[in-house]
């Protein structure tokens, strides 16, 4: 391993000392020195050293000030008291407030390159975990795409958040928006990145059976139970983190367990009665209605809470078509890899209509899209109808893909021509995709049955 290069500063009032800690120390490590906290703190605030060795007495704000200071704006760097003999209480209550570890004058070259190699010692270790933590997310964790500012939000927030071991997440956003993406992001960017990573689709396991999955159960528990009895999931995510999709699906019994979990950190196998202890950070998912749910008594109002001490709600696609092309760029160049096929972009048309369509399974509809697009092309751009956008006719194609609205022009609209013109048109089209079928074209335009026969006699009175 290449030697790493450190940054040390020195801050301490005595010349004598700056210079004889420089002299002993420059040929090892970049030194830069301060006479007072003042010029050092506002030096660790523009550029944070690796380690700081700091006098107690200095003058103006004295060095217990100054760490204070350094930790609050960054508490990862180390410093190293300097001390006078005598001044040992204040080392005491230094080393309380976080400093590293303390010399005392006169100074022992030896010693302080002793104190010195074991605070680097930890700064290396530090930085190999951090560079194995940014090596790992980079080789297992898919690529999160998307440039709208909607998403830089979410994956600010996210950056944020991971950096909590234990506190719950909950996301919230329609199917396809990328949850399970952000729930795994969530782990590789944790402090339990090396843990295990647990999933469970709480709506693909039968009710009955979600309990004993997640908990385990004892031998002999219930009839059909494995002779040898059974880890459960949360036991699984020990260290790391136990990823509940669907969890809207989760039937109400278990929910209270999971509660119990969630508040004491204890629970039970099934079957038994010892109380088992387990640490892991739950990330939960739904594209349900949980307010609704908590309303019908179908889901518990305190478990919402519970899990759902940080909430991230993700965006639809329809609601940031800035990524729309992004992500299918993406997805198109993976399956180009994938299936071998010398694919190098889409068309003008197939991109304006990508712009405008509807997506109701979000990002996984547009990845479903692009790669039976890819595997059907036969030229080098993907076309209309490679990606089966042909019912997205030209006339539906609208100028500001961002919002689906034309701009306004200088001269301005007619607002109410516009409306009577929409509405005439968004009725046309929903009876021709519903085939006539009045219930479904008002359900096309989330209308009940009986609003939409009464307007559509007033809007197309001949039809
Ligand atoms: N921003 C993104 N960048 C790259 N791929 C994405 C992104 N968002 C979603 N995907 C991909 O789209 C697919 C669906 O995403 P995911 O399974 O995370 O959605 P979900 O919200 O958990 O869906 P559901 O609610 O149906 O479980 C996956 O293949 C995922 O990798």
């Amino acid at each position: 391993m290449m030697p790493l290069d450190y940054q040390v500063y020195v801050v301490d009032d005595e010349e004598t000392i700056r210079e004889g800690i420089a002299l002993a120390l420059s040929d090892c490590y970049t030194l830069t020195t301060f006479a007072d906290a003042e010029s050092a703190i506002e030096k660790v605030a523009e550029a944070p050293p690796d380690l700081i060795l700091m006098d107690i007495g200095l003058p103006g704000m004295t060095g217990m000030e100054a760490l204070g200071r350094i930790k609050e704006i960054h508490p990862e760097v180390l410093v190293i008291m300097i001390t006078a003999y005598e001044d040992i209480n204040s080392v005491i209550t230094c080393m309380k407030r976080g400093a590293y570890d303390y010399i005392i004058k006169p100074i022992h070259m030896e010693e302080l390159e002793n104190t010195i190699k074991n605070a680097l010692e930890t700064i290396r270790l530090r930085k190999e975990v951090r560079a194995l933590q940014e090596r790992q997310l980079t080789e297992t964790t898919p690529c999160f795409i998307g440039e709208s500012n909607a998403i830089h939000d979410v994956m600010a927030f996210i950056s944020m958040v991971a950096k909590s071991p234990d506190t719950p997440v909950l996301i919230l956003g329609e199917t396809g928006t990328g949850k399970e993406l952000i729930a795994s992001t969530i782990h590789y960017r944790s402090p339990n990145f090396q843990g295990p990573f647990v999933t469970v689709n709480c709506a693909a396991i039968h009710k009955e059976l979600i309990e004993s999955e997640l908990f385990g159960y004892e031998k002999g528990a219930f009839s059909g139970a494995s002779t040898s009895g059974k880890t459960g999931l949360i036991e699984a995510a020990e260290g790391g983190t136990l990823f509940l999709d669907e969890v809207g699906d989760m039937g109400l019994d278990t929910q209270a367990k999971l509660l119990r979990f969630l508040e004491e950190g204890e629970f039970y196998k099934v079957g038994s009665t010892q109380k088992r202890k387990v640490q892991t950070r739950i990330v939960s998912a739904t594209n349900r209605d949980l307010d609704k749910m908590i309303l019908e008594e179908t889901f518990r109002k305190d478990l919402y809470f519970r899990l759902g001490v940080i909430k991230i709600n993700v965006p639809s696609l329809n609601e940031r078509r800035d990524d729309t092309l992004i992500l299918a760029n993406y997805f198109m160049h993976t399956f180009a890899e994938k299936f071998n096929k010398p694919i190098l972009g889409m068309t003008d048309e197939a991109e304006k209509r990508l712009l405008i369509y509807s997506w109701s399974g979000n990002v996984r509809e547009l990845r479903n899209m692009m790669e039976r697009g890819v595997l059907t092309a036969r030229g080098e751009r993907l076309t209309v109808e490679d990606l089966g956008l042909e019912d997205v006719r030209r006339g539906e194609v609208m100028e500001n893909g961002a919002t689906g609205f034309a701009p306004l022009p200088p001269t301005g609209i007619d607002i109410q021509e516009v409306r009577v013109a929409m509405e005439t048109f968004y009725f046309k089209e929903a009876l021709r995709i519903a085939k006539g079928n009045e219930s479904k074209a008002a359900r096309l335009l989330n209308l009940n049955h009986h609003t939409f026969r009464y307007q559509r006699k007033k809007i197309l009175p001949d039809a």
